[in-house]
């Protein structure tokens, strides 16, 4: 069957299709057949090439919107995907090609493609292809050969993905194209998501500058993620109404219309107003702050990005340095970069004696070649833990490296571990790459999160712990390597194991010895940790003290963010507070509202026959809480009661038997004030 009757059998249902992807590619024949009128056999055409000055036009409007950093995105995609046969391309809105990175020595025979400047790729001109098909569905596409309908451009593979404007209308396409490639749809799927991700840090940088003389609010559920390409940005005027926002954060909110946000108050949807924010960004400007987001109460980090006036010199917000794609996918090397001055081994296990013991343990297996498994709760300090071990280990003068198994799209995961040669797949690099798993030779491979790690990823991992070797992609020589591996964890590996989401087998690979991390609450030494990361977050600056009051609800408090949250609640506190004391009116609501929340339920509860809540029996001056939450009396009260049940709630992932049991009341109880104060259980917990 030739190209031309393959279509036509297609698209008119002679042969069935089941494949979603498939089923996109049909769609667009039809279009080219019903509504273009194009012919696939039609003679060899020249794509319509607009005038010079018309294509400059073009160029400064889109440059004017998205800013001149999208050549160096392009040019960091290319290095990343440079082998022989690829092109960058961005077009406008109207498929005309207005950049192009790619091989000198190929220029010749891309343009002969009709794959140069100024160049129309729109359906409706050259049929489906991967810049005019994504323009029309608005979302990442992959067109290999024979699925391009004008059969002139069989010899194309492309992957495209949209980058969209701060009110969800189409701006732009990024594709990158090959000519005469052999690899299946399946291998170009790796160039795909590199292609996805750098079209992302387009769309939010072009958003943060199209609103660079606004107030603009980037959070994402964990700390780490704010200033990375999945964030979420929201945009408010100095009244702290919402001007625009990007898709991350209707993701990240669970909102899937863009004007569920827009024209409201930052109040109304997180509990922080825009002048707690504007305070914070003036004294702790580097740092992010937590936001509880009122429609469910889940937990944000937070930083607040200042206006850029022309002639702003006093505070300005952190701008996250350019975030490449290369540094997505270093995510986890990135975090255990951070700065661990002063935890090492030794003064990492505090005063605890369950952390004492762990560090016995590290200390007699990290010579052994023992595989090491860290458990424990989000923030208890596992990276910390690993990054330690290494540093203190035989082998501290060899690579430590990190791979968050969670933090990058599963299509890369496998390419960041095990590396391939150069030409194993589309967009390979030149030089090949060498994966984590190599680049840590006679280190340490630290592997976090295992638990997110695919199943079929499982089995290759497994077969090079137990081969002591590992072949790259596209290699037919297995390579020796010398492997430690720590790898760490939140989830029970067990339940997984139950529910086969995780392999058996690796399991008992990886768990040489298990390490678990109390989480904060169950510490012993707490008030001495407060001190140590007190210190350690004060630096180098004058004595810092804490009241006692403070002092004491940092200590009854349930740390549901474990040392990560200590972290970042001493560092609000030390630049809220005045004359280095600090107070407790310094502390977030979560913590105060703790004290305030038991006296409540002392009060209501006993009335209704219920027991009080955790036994806390902190008194707190009225007027500080009032002054945080700006509200009477009895609505502190109420805020406070609420706050704690989300707490409860969140720290134990929403399951109802659990939290009643820690707030020591009957799940019908809780049912019943769930309702009272609006929390409705999160479909995704
Ligand atoms: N003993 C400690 N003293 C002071 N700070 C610590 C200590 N342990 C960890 N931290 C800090 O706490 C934060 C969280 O630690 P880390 O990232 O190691 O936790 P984690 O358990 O790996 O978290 P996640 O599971 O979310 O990745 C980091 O900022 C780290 O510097």
């Amino acid at each position: 069957m030739n190209h031309s009757d393959r279509i036509v059998a297609l698209t008119r249902n002679k042969i069935k299709v089941i494949d979603p992807v498939e089923a996109l590619i049909i769609r667009s024949w039809e279009r080219c057949l019903d509504s273009y009128r194009l012919d696939p056999e039609a003679k060899r055409h020249e794509p319509i090439v607009i005038e010079r000055q018309t294509l400059t036009d073009h160029q400064d409007q889109v440059t004017e919107l998205l800013g001149d950093f999208v050549q160096e995105e392009m040019s960091l995609l290319y290095q990343r995907i440079a082998s022989s046969g690829h092109s960058v391309i961005l077009t406008d809105r109207n498929g005309i090609i207005l950049n192009y990175v790619g091989d000198p020595a190929l220029s010749q025979q891309f343009a002969q493609a009709g794959l140069r400047p100024g160049a129309v790729w729109s359906e409706k001109e050259e049929g489906t292809n991967g810049i005019g098909t994504c323009l029309h569905e608005k979302q990442a596409v992959t067109i290999c050969r024979e699925e391009h309908f004008r059969a002139q451009h069989t010899q194309l593979t492309c992957s495209a993905s949209p980058i969209f404007d701060s009110q969800g209308e189409l701006l732009a396409i990024l594709d990158v194209s090959t000519l005469n490639s052999r690899d299946s749809k399946q291998i170009h799927q790796h160039t795909a998501a590199l292609v996805r991700m750098s079209a992302k840090l387009i769309e939010n940088l072009g958003f943060l500058r199209q609103w660079r003389h606004q107030w603009i609010v980037r959070f994402h559920s964990r700390a780490e993620y704010v200033g990375h390409v999945g964030e979420g940005l929201i945009v408010v005027n100095e009244n702290g109404q919402i001007l625009a926002s990007n898709q991350n954060a209707l993701t990240q909110l669970d909102l899937n219309r863009r004007d569920a946000l827009l024209q409201r108050r930052l109040t109304d949807v997180f509990n922080t107003p825009l002048s707690a924010l504007m305070a914070w960004a003036g004294r702790q400007a580097n740092h992010v702050c937590l936001l509880q987001e009122l429609a469910q109460g889940r937990s944000y980090y937070a930083l607040l990005r200042t206006p850029q006036f022309p002639t702003a010199t006093a505070i300005l917000c952190r701008q996250p340095a350019h975030v490449s794609t290369t540094t997505l996918c270093n995510e986890a090397m990135t975090a255990v970069n951070e700065t661990y001055t002063c935890i090492n081994l030794a003064n990492l296990a505090g005063r605890d004696p369950r952390m004492a013991a762990n560090m016995r343990y590290a200390q007699k297996v990290m010579n052994k070649g023992i595989a090491i498994l860290l458990q424990g709760e989000t923030g208890t300090g596992k990276e910390a833990l690993a990054k330690s071990i290494h540093e203190a280990s035989q082998r501290a003068n060899k690579p430590f490296v990190a791979l968050n198994c969670a933090a990058i799209p599963e299509s890369l995961i496998e390419s960041e571990l095990f590396g391939y040669k150069h030409g194993a797949f589309t967009g390979a690099r030149r030089e090949g790459m060498r994966g984590k798993i190599l680049q840590s030779h006679e280190g340490t491979l630290f592997l976090d999160e295992i638990g997110d790690m695919p199943l079929a990823l499982q089995t290759r991992l497994l077969r090079v712990l137990e081969e002591r070797e590992v072949l790259p992609l596209g290699c037919e020589q297995a390579i020796p390597v010398k492997l430690n591996i720590i790898s760490a964890t939140h989830h029970q590996l067990g339940d997984l194991i139950a529910s086969g989401k995780f392999r058996e087998d690796l399991y008992y690979r990886l768990n040489g010895i298990t390490l678990s991390l109390p989480p904060l609450r169950k510490r012993t030494d707490l008030d001495h940790l407060i001190r140590c990361v007190l210190a350690m977050e004060n630096g180098d600056g004058q004595a810092v003290h804490i009241s006692s009051d403070a002092f004491e609800l940092l200590l009854r408090y349930d740390w549901p963010g474990n040392i990560r949250q200590l972290r970042n609640v001493l560092r609000t506190a030390l630049a809220l507070c005045t004359q280095q004391t600090i107070m407790v009116e310094d502390l977030p609501t979560e913590i105060t509202g703790v004290s305030a929340f038991d006296s409540c339920q002392w009060i209501y509860g006993s009335a209704k026959g219920e027991l009080p809540l955790t036994g806390v029996q902190v008194a707190v001056d009225a007027p500080a809480m009032e002054s945080v939450d700006s509200v009477n009396g009895d609505n502190v009260l109420k805020s406070a009661e609420r706050n704690v049940m989300l707490q409860e709630l969140e720290r134990h992932r929403w399951n109802i038997t659990n939290t009643a049991a820690s707030l020591k009341m009957s799940r019908n109880t809780l049912y019943r004030k769930m309702k009272k104060h609006g929390i409705a259980l999160p479909s995704t917990h």
